[in-house]
């Protein structure tokens, strides 16, 4: 891949930013009363308006050109179809085909990989049944209760977003917990609340090999034996999901209880898998294909639509559009739902993990901005928080909205409150508020000249803050999926066009390494000396405070 920012497409981007360095987006709505048909697209149920962008027709041609000269479309050909564009690791990248709902095989290296896919569903579905209707039972003959999965990164943030997502659709008498810290309060404080009797215990891992899962993991065990005062107690209370059969036998789950995924999934894509177990013990099988299904109708979408009309390339154009040409470094996620709440932190991993990259594929240092910073809070609760800098702060901060247009939750007109504050949102960021605005404002309410002068700075909205708005009926489990496909697809392009390899993570290693070291040091008598002076000084300042206590 040549470097993008040498493309005629780059170049012309460049001279459009400069060419709307002052036009203001009220502007183009008054120009344009079409400008939301003209900027807005529907697919798989979900509407996407782009129209409060710092864009006009002509941005939005040099951004697909931009696409087009990344080879967007052999690249999407390609990942559906199985190459290994995971050149690090010399892997498939087919989250897709877990959630692949047509009869087509999908071949990595040769092997149709639908028939074990399907497989493990049908598995999952056998479990999840048993344990819903009672028929699983724990070691002492009584019905599971408490689910805990147990798992951190991809196997926590997926369940756990898609879960709580899913609240309306839980079966009765079943509890979800999650736990991925390693920090022992959050296993010590889960399971002071649990009947080891009643508790079953999903450790998801995909390497079966991080520490934090299998510290915790034990721990649990522990607890069930000394509880139930029988090792054999493990086998009705602990499943597994895992690429790794062995370390699964020798962890001390007997495989006949693991549910397996493939080296080819990546960890933060990886809730259509058996990762997402919890999630379907706690909707049901027929619930989960419907996420399954959603996601499938994004795909279907994002492989088949021209890039000038296809939802996730959009959203990823804007994205770059902010990042590399309005020198934008973070991108907001306001879920104006609250079983929503998680989404933000789910796509932190799933955009920076994937994204937060500053060499290209083939290895040469990128002189560019890639991955954005992503960061959020659902609506209401961010508006009375961060807001203030998001409408005057000196930073540009796009923010994608979300919303539902009918709640799970119809309570008088409360729904209608929380859908006005959103949509005013956005429209407050788009228009802002002038200083004639303001002055008027303040005339009209009798304020002096001299206190008219001294809050005038204050109050005026610089406006032109950019937005997309995503819109659907109900967050139902369709929709959920094709929410989550679509953000994968757009980091997936962002990728694409930065060049670099969204599907490795090999920044979080150095930290890990180093933290055996250190233990080592917290954990042996005696002063540590061996790290530069800081560490040392942690080390050493932590072992003297425990000793004083
Ligand atoms: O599922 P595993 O192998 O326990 O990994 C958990 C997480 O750790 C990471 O490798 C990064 O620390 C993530 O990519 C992954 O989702």
């Amino acid at each position: 891949m040549s470097d993008p920012t040498l493309s005629p497409a780059w170049q012309a981007l460049k001279a459009q930013r400069k060419a709307l360095a002052k036009t203001a987006m009220r502007d183009l709505f008054a120009e344009d009363k079409k400008r939301f048909e003209r900027f807005s697209m529907s697919a798989a149920g979900i509407l996407l308006d782009y129209s409060k962008n710092r864009i006009t027709p002509d941005t939005m041609k040099s951004l697909v050109k931009l696409a087009r000269t990344s080879q967007l479309q052999t690249a999407i050909e390609a990942m559906f179809s199985g190459v290994a564009i995971n050149l690090t690791e010399h892997r498939a990248v087919l989250h897709t085909a877990l959630r692949n709902r047509s009869e087509q095989p999908v071949f990595v290296e040769g092997k149709d990989v639908m028939p074990d896919v399907r497989q493990v569903l049908a598995r999952m579905k056998r479990f999840t049944q048993a344990v819903r209707s009672g028929k699983w039972r724990g070691h002492t003959g009584k019905r599971i209760t408490d689910i805990v999965n147990i798992g951190i990164g991809g196997s926590d943030l997926g369940p756990v977003m898609v879960t709580q997502a899913l609240t309306p659709y839980w079966q009765k008498g079943l509890t979800p917990h999650f736990v991925s810290n390693v920090d022992p309060t959050h296993i010590s404080e889960t399971l002071r609340r649990l009947d080891p009797e009643t508790t079953l215990f999903i450790v998801v891992s995909k390497s079966f090999g991080t520490p934090e899962t299998l510290l915790n993991a034990q721990l649990a065990r522990r607890w069930l034996v000394t509880a139930l005062k029988d090792e054999a107690a493990v086998a009705r209370h602990f499943v597994a999901v895992s690429t790794h059969t062995e370390k699964v036998r020798a962890f001390g789950i007997d495989t006949t209880h693991m549910f397996a995924f493939w080296d080819w999934v990546g960890g933060r894509y990886s809730v259509w898998s058996a990762v997402g177990l919890s999630v379907a013990l706690m909707v049901g099988m027929d619930n989960f294909a419907a996420l399954l299904d959603g996601a499938f109708a994004m795909d279907q979408h994002f492989r088949t639509a021209p890039l000038a009309q296809n939802m996730p390339v959009i959203m990823a154009l804007l994205g770059i559009w902010y990042n590399n040409f309005w020198d934008a470094q973070s991108q907001v996620v306001l879920p104006y739902d609250q079983y929503l709440a998680r989404f933000p932190a789910y796509l932190q991993q799933l955009d920076m993990e994937s994204n937060g990259k500053s060499v290209t594929r083939t290895g040469k240092p990128v002189h560019y901005a890639t991955g954005a910073i992503i960061w959020g809070e659902p609506g209401t609760n961010g508006q009375h928080a961060f807001y203030q800098l998001i409408h005057q702060g000196t930073r540009l901060i796009p923010a994608d909205f979300l919303a539902a247009a009918e709640s799970h939750n119809p309570i008088n007109q409360q729904h209608q409150v929380l859908l006005s504050n959103c949509f005013a949102q956005s429209k407050a960021l788009m228009l802002g508020k002038t200083r004639a605005e303001v002055r008027a404002e303040l005339t009209a309410a009798n304020l002096g000249s001299a206190e008219i002068r001294m809050l005038l700075p204050h109050k005026v909205f610089p406006g032109n803050r950019p937005s997309n708005t995503l819109l659907y009926r109900k967050l139902d489990p369709h929709t959920l999926g094709a929410l989550i496909a679509l953000y994968e697809h757009k980091v997936f392009v962002q990728g694409m066009i930065w060049d670099v390899n969204s599907f490795d993570q090999w920044g979080v290693e150095l930290g890990k390494q180093l933290a055996g070291a250190i233990e080592q040091g917290l954990v042996n008598p005696g002063k540590a000396s061996g790290h530069d002076s800081s560490t040392n000084g942690l080390i050493n300042t932590c072992k003297a405070l425990r000793a004083d206590s």
